[in-house]
């Protein structure tokens, strides 16, 4: 990873928003990591964070950061499909429509625990 892909001078985030149309899946364990750009690469593995809606800002669990790991658009494969709940298709599809022309991506693992 480029040095210049790390926010150093930024704390790591404590929230972690996702699209509203996500929660269910989170909620019941089927999606377990969420891809970034660089600029919502800055997650601490072991950190806790608040889960909320990106639409309305809705709070509904907390979850353990795991890892934060590279990945070029390219190299995204049916695991991290699976790890979505989406097929491969269809997660290029979603990453494309919210990070156009982005090569460099970062996969965030993360654990459930608390439902709000
Ligand atoms: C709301 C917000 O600020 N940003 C994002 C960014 C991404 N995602 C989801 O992560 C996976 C890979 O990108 C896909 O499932 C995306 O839809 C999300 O829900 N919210």
């Amino acid at each position: 990873m480029k040095a210049s892909s790390i926010n150093t001078a930024e704390p790591a985030p404590t929230l972690m928003t996702f699209f509203t149309r996500f929660e269910a899946d989170i909620l019941a364990g089927k999606k377990t990591i969420t891809i970034r750009d660089g600029s919502e690469s800055n997650y601490l593995p072991g950190s806790t964070v608040t889960l909320a809606t990106h639409e309305s800002g809705r709070v509904f669990g907390q979850a353990k950061i795991l890892t934060v790991t590279p990945i070029l658009f390219s190299a995204l494969s049916n695991l991290h499909a699976e790890q979505e709940n989406m097929s491969l298709d269809e997660l290029k599809q979603v990453i494309t429509d919210i990070y156009p022309s982005e090569q460099q991506l970062f996969v965030v693992s993360f654990q459930h625990i608390v439902k709000a």
